[in-house]
């Protein structure tokens, strides 16, 4: 039995440079991981492929076939003929549709172990095909460390950053990134005069602060729980910025240590009892 990790993802910036002739919009984003808040992923080597979910959003998940585990084998089998895949077992951990980039994180851990049990290297261009028919967000996941990442999300440059110290915070409203990117309203092959999305230096969190993420008014224009998540994380004691990842509605706040971050995930969750709150290092 092997296990890998599937951490959160979380958009410290995300700039939208414009939208490419095929539909999908061209990015700049500082991405990191979670070091608290992650799915876990099992794998029993074997001839067959099969999944069960648990946890507390199993649910989201959606039905066996859909889950992208399941796809992700199938992309890698489809490339790599014979293939040992297996029996995975997914512990559902995080919130689904929040930005976090739950599933394709999973995808991501899935490709791992399988890449492990086949001895086949993480730049290997089936794993690397398979990822990118997955999802968009499925290569930086692979790696699962902070990067910046570019084109459609396809394009992954690791950067050396210090860990950061944060708050990650979900109003429980599902979020479908599709409407998010739909609501910029740009048209294929439209490009925005844009600037790059600054990259971290010592301390990271003042170019994290120049940049910005440009999904935040159509996230909130379609959920406003994320408007009212964004104003009660930037007023907690010691938070240094609050702002919202990927296409939402998940929001961060970032703090100066674990532990006024922490402080503050215990002041949150006393004010919003209902909401998934997660204090954690981002790396
Ligand atoms: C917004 C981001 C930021 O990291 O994360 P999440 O909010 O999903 O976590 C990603 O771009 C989401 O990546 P992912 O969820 O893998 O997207 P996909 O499955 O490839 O596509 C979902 C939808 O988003 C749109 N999409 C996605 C990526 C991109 N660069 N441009 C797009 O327009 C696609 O057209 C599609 O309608
Ligand atoms: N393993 C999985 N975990 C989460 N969602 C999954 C999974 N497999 C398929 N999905 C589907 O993917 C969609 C997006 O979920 P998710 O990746 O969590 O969104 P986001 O990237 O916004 O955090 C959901 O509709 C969900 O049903």
């Amino acid at each position: 039995m092997l296990r890998a990790r599937a951490p959160a993802k979380v958009n410290l910036t995300l700039h939208v440079l414009g939208r490419r002739a095929d539909g999908f919009h061209e990015l700049d984003s500082l991405v990191a991981f979670a070091g608290c808040a992650a799915d876990s992923l099992t794998l029993a080597p074997g001839a067959d492929l099969a999944i069960d979910v648990s946890g507390p959003f199993a649910d989201g998940a959606g039905p066996e076939a859909e889950n992208l585990v399941i796809k992700a084998a199938n992309a890698f089998g489809a490339r790599a003929r014979s293939a040992v895949l297996g029996r995975f077992s997914l512990v559902k951990r995080t919130p689904v549709a929040a930005g976090l980039g739950g599933g394709s994180a999973d995808a991501a851990a899935a490709l791992r172990l399988l890449a492990q049990v086949n001895g086949v290297a993480l730049n290997d261009p089936r794993l690397v095909e398979a990822a990118a028919a997955i999802g968009s967000d499925v290569a930086v996941c692979l790696a699962s460390r902070a990067a910046m990442m570019r084109g459609r999300g396809e394009r992954v440059t690791p950067v050396a950053m210090a860990p950061l110290a944060a708050v990650l915070a979900n109003p429980m409203r599902p979020v479908p990134t599709s409407i998010v990117y739909r609501g910029l309203g740009l048209q294929p092959g439209e490009m925005r005069a844009s600037n790059p999305s600054p990259e971290p230096g010592a301390d990271p969190i003042p170019a994290i602060a120049a940049g910005r993420n440009d999904l935040e008014p159509p996230a909130l224009a379609h959920e406003p729980a994320i408007g009212e998540a964004l104003a009660l994380m930037g007023a907690l004691e010691n938070c240094r910025l609050a702002r919202m990842s990927g296409s939402g509605g998940t929001v961060f706040g970032l703090f100066s240590d674990l532990r006024s971050a922490r402080t503050a995930a215990r002041a949150l969750r006393a004010a919003r009892p209902g909401w998934w709150i997660m204090p954690t290092t981002l790396r």
